[in-house]
């Protein structure tokens, strides 16, 4: 039953919009290509949509034909535009009835599907390599001695859309060579060259980014491992490693469980330790000291009042009370203490967008911050044109840093009910089963909301658990990233 070459092409063809010609082959099956369409998903963070809708609305169409080669031309392309069509109109996710045929349906590739779905639509789309645990070609140590640093350890969760680049001399003329290191795993090296000319050496990495990258606009950047941009091939070949974020901005890797980086700001080292993959999170030590913290606390003091959140459209606010019941201050960016605090978390994070003001948090016993997400899900603004006028070009709050300045007695941890792929919690306060992080005093907190290629990754949800004993205070700093800042509206204000 195998597919002509002919009526294949005829099929794909009037994918060719939405697809690079090379990805074209690898669509032999009904499966294939509903794979295809949950990678394309993951570069669709801006419509707020999960992978699963895209390959759900696909499946709708095929059934339990799931694992047969392509036949019907017009069938495929039809599904394709439905899914997409779909994703751009609607915000659901995958339907309970497509659940349940889908369970019913005994063919493996449905199966599969359903599996990868599942874990998709949970905010932990695993694309990643299936086995990484082989070292880097030994050469590349030579080469790039700190490597181990910046490539992914685990099997699973590897980071989506950040991969490693390690230069070597042995290039002629005008090519250097090197390796590529796909999704920072070992295990995906490969010899690569390079053109010197910045264009040709741009255009060159753009090649091997996933199909799926290369079909939209793409602020994907260069850094090296100082966090710093490298935007021309005199600076590429200074340094040896390089990193490519393809949501263009730079993030700290996960590395592995437990793995510890220090990272030197002006007049301080900072500690960071990697607490969880997914989302990835990471403990700080010695961001700030205790004078400061004594400092902030006191200026805060004053200012507190009742804290406040965004509304989502139709959003029933009787409840808001018990939602985020601390007490907050946004702080005077002209104090100079404040300013040297927003300015050492760029310093530390290597933001390139805008860091909101820093903010302080008050918890009494009973208050809370109720499991939510820091990024804007446009799904949820598309009546607040206000709000979804900022979040062209996938621009939203990429990171959150709490810093602890008073840790109450009982509860008040941060925690992360989604982490690893977890279903949205049933109960927003039932902060007992979650992944937590105790909210210490002197230490913080690092978090990233979106993925390393821009998608939010919803497995960042997280809640401020109740405080049962003591008070907790916390200095929080969101940051943006800045993607495509030069063809952003330069007249956006400082509400957000
Ligand atoms: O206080 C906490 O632990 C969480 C605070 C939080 O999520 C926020 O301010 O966005
Ligand atoms: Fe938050």
């Amino acid at each position: 039953s195998d597919v002509s070459k002919g009526s294949k092409g005829a099929a794909l063809g009037c994918l060719a919009e939405i697809y690079p010609k090379e990805a074209w082959p690898q669509l032999h099956t009904y499966a294939d290509a509903a794979a295809l369409l949950e990678k394309s998903c993951r570069n669709l963070g801006h419509v707020g949509e999960t992978c699963a809708d895209v390959a759900g609305a696909v499946f709708a169409r095929f059934g339990t034909r799931m694992s047969s080669p392509i036949a019907a031309d017009e069938e495929l392309c039809s599904a394709v535009l439905a899914a997409f069509t779909s994703i751009i109109s609607t915000a659901t996710t995958l339907p309970q009835e497509v659940v349940e045929k889908l369970q019913q349906a005994e063919d493996p590739g449905v199966q599969s599907f359903l599996d990868r779905s599942k874990r998709c639509s949970l905010g932990a789309c695993d694309f990643g390599p299936e086995d990484e645990s082989v070292p880097p070609p030994k050469e590349t140590l030579r080469w790039c001695p700190e490597i181990l640093e910046w490539l992914h350890r685990e099997k699973r969760y590897g980071p989506e859309g950040y991969h490693v680049i390690c230069l070597d001399d042995s290039g002629e003329g005008l090519k250097r060579s090197g390796w590529f290191f796909a999704n920072a795993s070992a295990a995906s090296a490969r010899r690569i060259s390079v053109p010197r000319p910045w264009a040709a050496f741009r255009s060159t990495f753009q090649r091997w980014l996933q199909p799926s990258s290369r079909w939209e606009l793409h602020p994907w950047r260069l850094f090296d491992t100082a966090g710093r941009p490298v935007e021309t091939v005199e600076a590429a070949g200074q340094a040896s490693l390089l990193l490519l974020f393809e949501g263009g901005e730079f993030q700290y890797p996960a590395v592995h469980l437990g793995f510890q980086r220090r990272v030197a700001l002006p007049g301080a080292v900072a500690k960071l330790r990697t607490l969880s993959l997914r989302p990835v999170v990471f403990s700080v030590e010695g961001f700030a000291d205790a004078a400061e913290r004594r400092a902030l606390k006191k200026l805060a003091k004053p200012l507190l009042k009742k804290s406040e959140v965004r509304q989502f459209d139709n959003h029933e606010m009787e409840s808001e009370q018990s939602f985020r019941s601390s007490w907050s201050a946004f702080l005077p960016t002209e104090d100079p203490l404040v300013s040297q605090i927003m300015n050492r978390s760029r310093e530390l994070t290597k933001v390139a967008g805008r860091v909101e003001n820093l903010q302080v948090m008050r918890y009494r016993h009973g208050q809370q911050y109720q499991a939510h997400w820091d990024f804007f899900d446009p799904q949820y603004f598309k009546k607040q044109p206000e709000v979804l006028g900022r979040l062209t070009h996938r621009r939203n709050r990429m990171l959150t840093m709490l810093f602890y300045l008073a840790s109450s007695a009982g509860g008040g941890q941060t925690a992360f009910p989604m982490a690893y792929g977890a279903p949205r919690p049933m109960d927003p306060e039932d902060c007992s089963s979650w992944l937590q992080v105790p909210a210490k005093r002197g230490k913080a907190v690092l978090f990233y909301n979106l993925h390393a290629d821009g998608r939010l990754d919803r497995s960042s949800n997280h809640a401020g658990c109740k405080v049962s004993s003591g008070e907790k205070w916390s200095a929080n700093i969101w940051a943006w990233n800045s993607a495509n800042q030069e063809i952003l509206d330069p007249e956006y204000d400082d509400e957000l």
